[in-house]
């Protein structure tokens, strides 16, 4: 099976997917790991199936959605197939020489900025650049050997490169952990998504967990008829999340995540009572959910 993730060897996308190949250890014998340094080139690649499947972070418990990854699905022939929470716990790495202090310049992935937020709120003589991943971060910093710079990545980074840890757990959230999807290649089914779920439940009764894109009418109620129509089959809403749609000024299309576990009727009936209050909906994820949204304990032991 051949993975692609964002960044090379100590960044976070890196490590959920040895997490993953660890978890289906007997499942999948021979796992090779891609690095990529853009996420578009992942999500292009898993739909023309260059790849089998990319590791892709979705979502952090410190800043929410990744919007970054989450848009390009949109449309896409694509499916999230399984999820995993990657502890992130950041360490600002220097050189040998460098101090907080002296700090000018200090590199990582933008969202990795974010969730050090308080970080440079109290460093403000320190300027935050973004670079493609964490781990090539840590790499620059350890090429230029500059006192002056530094970057925020994973704990692994400093054997990987030669680093000297300048403050170690600096995320703003001590429990900071990044949700992945693994995406593979997925074309609609001719006989249609709610017959494709109802073989689903048939052959992988644990995936309970479908991530939606759906786009409403823009009328007074519309969204709360979609939602009426979960709470009707008795599926818990586990995120609800708006995004603008593409060339439509505020206009906004909804990622929704739903437990289907308790849905009682056949999907095909399921699928058509939701598309009848949308005007678009695209199937994002179906997968079994891991830890039950939970983080820490079990998260960081298998870390
Ligand atoms: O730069 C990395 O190490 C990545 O794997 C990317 C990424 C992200 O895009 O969210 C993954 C996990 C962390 O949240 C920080 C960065």
């Amino acid at each position: 099976m051949k993975i692609g993730y964002q960044g090379i060897a100590g960044s976070y996308s890196e490590a959920a997917s040895i997490q993953y190949q660890e978890r289906k250890q007997a499942e999948i014998k021979n796992l090779d790991m891609l690095g990529y340094n853009s996420f578009v080139e992942l999500v292009q690649d898993v739909a023309s199936q260059k790849l089998d499947a990319a590791m892709m972070p979705v979502e952090n418990s410190t800043t929410g959605l990744i919007d970054r990854t989450m848009d390009l699905y949109r449309g896409q022939s694509v499916l999230a197939t399984a999820e995993v929470y990657q502890p992130v716990q950041h360490i600002l790495w220097g050189v040998p020489g460098g101090r907080i202090e002296d700090l000018e310049e200090v590199y990582s992935h933008p969202e990795a900025l974010s969730q050090c937020r308080n970080f440079f709120a109290a460093h403000p003589w320190i300027q935050p650049i973004a670079y493609t991943d964490t781990a090539q971060s840590a790499k620059l910093v350890a090429d230029e050997q500059n006192p002056k710079l530094a970057a925020l990545a994973s704990p692994r980074c400093g054997d990987l490169y030669q680093l000297i840890p300048l403050q170690k757990e600096i995320q703003s959230e001590e429990t900071n952990t990044t949700r992945f999807f693994l995406m593979e290649s997925f074309v609609e089914p001719g006989e249609g998504i709610g017959k494709y779920l109802q073989e689903m439940r048939g052959e992988h009764p644990k995936r309970t967990r479908l991530m939606l894109y759906v786009e409403t009418p823009h009328k007074p109620g519309a969204l709360a008829k979609l939602l009426n129509t979960f709470n009707l089959y008795d599926c818990n809403l586990e995120g609800l999340d708006a995004r603008p749609i593409a060339d439509q000024p505020f206009a906004y299309g909804f990622f929704i995540e739903v437990d289907i576990s308790h849905v009682g009727i056949d999907m095909e009936i399921f699928w058509k009572t939701l598309a009848y209050a949308s005007n678009r909906m695209q199937l994002i994820g179906c997968f079994e959910p891991m830890n039950d949204g939970k983080i820490g304990g079990e998260a960081y032991a298998t870390a």
